[in-house]
């Protein structure tokens, strides 16, 4: 069952205290991003997995938006707080329809359920400077060792927005035109291997250098990232998105995306686009992961705020 929708009002609600929003016309999560244009080519491989239309046809175009974490427009790139950095995708699929695929650059979330990141939250919103240790968010790490790793896992300073690896975080499921179905996680990597800076380096960095490099670097070359799907075990736990599943899982590619330019009305189109991860294609359907299940609700909450 879903969590309630009041859970989901009171984490939007929590964010908001946390980054200080609602801002008029900003998303109240991931707020500082860029927009850019491209396409998606399928791979032969692709479909074996998911009849899924944008896996059969030649290309779809894409509209690809890179963000930080945190409700706070003028995050500096290089900013602790913003380092899971997202990307979410929309593929075009015809027909007035599309697909969204909305990705993290951490592998994994911090809890399992809405009401558990509710607690989290809340923790952090009442353990600010001046309160003494144990924090209620100290308290809240050593009582749940899932988000213990989510703010131990290494959240290095990436050269590009381009050159990190992103993770899909919940499972969906594939079903292709025979009717096998598979669990699996959506991965994006950079064709060229992921870069990163070094901490030195990373903390020099302009403010805005993300946001500044990634126009610089589409002038030159086109950049190619390869979507894939590790495929889970018969065994592995795929409602629970705390869960990293073992490294020697298949991982099947599904194709190219491929980022050309720049949005040309960016402020325009992220303030009308809502990213739904839930919209989804004939042949890739929902897993019961309950955070996976929540998340449109908390999106349109965000999107009803920026549309006020
Ligand atoms: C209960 C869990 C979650 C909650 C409550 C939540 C909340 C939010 C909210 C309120 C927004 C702003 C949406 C908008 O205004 O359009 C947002 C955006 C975003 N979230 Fe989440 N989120 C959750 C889980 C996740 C997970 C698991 C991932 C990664 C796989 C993720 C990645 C992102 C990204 C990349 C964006 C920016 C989308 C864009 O560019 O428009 N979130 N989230």
């Amino acid at each position: 069952e879903p969590a309630s929708v009041s859970v989901v009002e009171k984490i939007v609600d929590v964010q908001h205290q946390l980054f200080s929003g609602p801002r008029p016309g900003l998303r109240s999560n991931h707020t500082k991003g860029i927009v850019v244009v491209g396409e998606f080519t399928p791979s032969e491989t692709a479909k074996n997995i998911s009849e899924a239309s944008h896996l059969q046809t030649e290309s779809s175009p894409a509209v690809v938006r890179f963000s930080n974490a945190t409700g706070f427009p003028d995050i500096a790139d290089n900013d602790p707080r913003g380092m899971a950095k997202g990307i979410a995708i929309r593929l075009d699929l015809g027909d007035e329809e599309y697909h969204d695929l909305v990705f993290s650059s951490v592998p994994m979330f911090p809890v399992s359920t809405p009401e558990l990141f509710l607690e989290m939250l809340t923790a952090v919103s009442q353990s600010g400077p001046d309160v003494a240790s144990p924090k209620p968010i100290e308290t809240f790490l050593e009582a749940h060792p899932s988000a213990k790793r989510f703010v131990q896992h290494p959240k290095p300073f990436p050269k590009s927005f381009a050159s990190l690896s992103y993770h899909g975080v919940n499972a969906f499921r594939f079903i292709n035109a025979q009717g096998d179905a598979v669990y699996g996680r959506y991965i994006l990597s950079p064709v060229e291997g992921e870069q990163h800076l070094d901490a030195e380096t990373g903390k020099q960095q302009h403010a805005d250098y993300l946001v500044n490099e990634l126009p610089q670097r589409l002038q030159q070359n086109a950049v190619l990232m390869r979507l894939s799907v590790q495929l889970a075990g018969p065994d592995d736990e795929v409602n629970d998105a705390t869960v990293i599943w073992p490294e020697d899982r298949p991982v099947v590619e599904l194709g190219l995306l491929k980022l050309e330019a720049m949005h040309e009305d960016a402020a325009a189109f992220e303030r009308a686009t809502m990213f739904n991860p839930l919209a989804l294609p004939d042949g890739i359907e929902i897993s019961d992961d309950p955070v996976l299940r929540v998340r449109p609700a908390a999106y349109a909450i965000s999107f009803s705020h920026r549309m006020n």
